[in-house]
This record gives C-alpha cells, sequence and structure tokens, in this order.
C-alpha cells in the first residue's frame, strides 16, 4: 500500500523546521521519512533542512521534473523533491514542510495528504521571527501580513481553498516537546484525541 504524504503548514517562524528537527528521531523509528527542500536561498541561510540554489539553478531542475512539488512565496522558490514519490509508492510515510497557499494544488496531486497546521499566536510569531533573526524587518512585517491573510482565508475557507476541518491543528505556543508528543500522537491516532 502507498505511504501517507504528511503536509506539514504553518507561518514563517512557527516553528516547522524545529518542530522536524526535534522530531526526527521518533519520526524515523516510525519508518517516517523526510526530505530537504530545495530553496532559493543562500547556503548559509537555509540551514541543514533545505539546499541553496540560485533562482537560474532551480529554474533548471524545475524544468527536468526534479520536483514533485514546487511554489513561489516570499520572494522565494521552493521544491520538494521527486524522491518523495518513489518512497510514497515504497509504502513509506514522508512529512514535508509545506506551503498554506498551495495546498489546494498539493491535495489534486496528493488526495489523500494529512495536514497538520502549526499554529502560534501572531505577538509570539513577531518576537520569534525577530529573535531567529534571518529576514529584515520590513520582509518580517510582510511575513506577518501574509500570515494573517491567509489565516482568516483559512477560517472562512474561502482564496486556497482551505477547508479547516481537513486540517489537524497543532498549536506550538508552549514548550515544543509538547507539540512534538502532539505530532506523534497525530501521526497514530488522528487529531480528536491529540488537543
Ligand atoms: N515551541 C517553541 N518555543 C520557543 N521557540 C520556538 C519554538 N518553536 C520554534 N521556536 C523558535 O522560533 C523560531 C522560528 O522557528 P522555525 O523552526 O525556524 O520556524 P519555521 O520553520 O516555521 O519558519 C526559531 O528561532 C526557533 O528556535
Ligand atoms: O504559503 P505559506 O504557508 O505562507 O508558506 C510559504 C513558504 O513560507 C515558508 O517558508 P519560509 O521561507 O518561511 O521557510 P521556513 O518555513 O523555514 O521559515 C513555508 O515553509 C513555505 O515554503
Amino acid at each position: 500500500m502507498a505511504g501517507r504524504l504528511i503536509y506539514l503548514i504553518g507561518p514563517s517562524g512557527s516553528g516547522k523546521d524545529s518542530l522536524l528537527d526535534a522530531a526526527r528521531p521518533r519520526l524515523i523509528e516510525r519508518g517516517c521519512r523526510m526530505v530537504r527542500r530545495v530553496i532559493t536561498r543562500s547556503a548559509e541561510a537555509v540551514g541543514e533542512a533545505a539546499q541553496g540554489v540560485s533562482p537560474q539553478q532551480f529554474a533548471a531542475m524545475d524544468a527536468e521534473g526534479a520536483f514533485a512539488l514546487s511554489w513561489q512565496a516570499n520572494g522565494l522558490s521552493y521544491g520538494i523533491p521527486r524522491e518523495i514519490d518513489d518512497w510514497l509508492a515504497a509504502g513509506d510515510d514522508v512529512l514535508v514542510n509545506g506551503s498554506r497557499a498551495h495546498l489546494a494544488r498539493t491535495r489534486e496531486r496528493y488526495p489523500t495528504l494529512l495536514v497538520l497546521l502549526l499554529t502560534v499566536d501572531q505577538a509570539v510569531l513577531r518576537q520569534r521571527l525577530i529573535a531567529r533573526g534571518r529576514e529584515s524587518l520590513a520582509d518580517i512585517e510582510e511575513r506577518l501580513a501574509r500570515n494573517a491573510r491567509l489565516t482568516a482565508e483559512l477560517i472562512t475557507g474561502n482564496g486556497a481553498g482551505l477547508f479547516v476541518m481537513d486540517i489537524s491543528l497543532l498549536d506550538n505556543s508552549g514548550p515544543l516537546e509538547h507539540t512534538v508528543e502532539r505530532l506523534l500522537c497525530c501521526l497514530d491516532h488522528g487529531h480528536p484525541v491529540c488537543a
């Protein structure tokens, strides 16, 4: 049987990469795979979780079919390597760091996907983005505005065609270890018992 695509989404700064890092050993234990994204951000700024490429390299990779999923946001291009399709076909679950705006398109390609939405209070989000220090203050304000817009669309079910009923919410306002436990609970049992 094919594996499940687990699509982790949430505002920039909500803690997606931190959660994936913290949960990694326990996800691997469960046979769940993770993939490095390809991002048009400098190698220093992408860290371990991604491969930094130039816009020209990204376009060439995209043209040769290197990505199962790709999107543009925050002035950057993001790609999910196509090897995830081999892993899914082999029956492995795969967890990816996704985009809320791209959810409807992702659902078309992976109709049985499990969507996990990481949430954080907007004031906490601002503090975390500033403390992370990766973007300029102007870029941080743009990310917060994008977050407010996408959150509103999520709630009303408009815009990107998101329906909150299909999405498991994971709050990451508290300690990361608690979020790791809730993530694993969602994967093992489904969200109603994991709040
Ligand atoms: N539960 C948490 N409590 C406190 N700080 C957190 C928590 N989760 C993430 N952070 C911090 O918030 C910042 C943004 O997290 P990051 O994982 O980079 O978010 P994302 O990948 O969603 O953009 C980082 O500096 C990270 O250390
Ligand atoms: O449509 P959205 O849900 O707003 O998502 C758009 C992009 O922003 C985030 O990446 P970002 O560059 O912030 O990387 P990060 O998640 O590692 O901070 C997210 O992982 C998506 O790739």
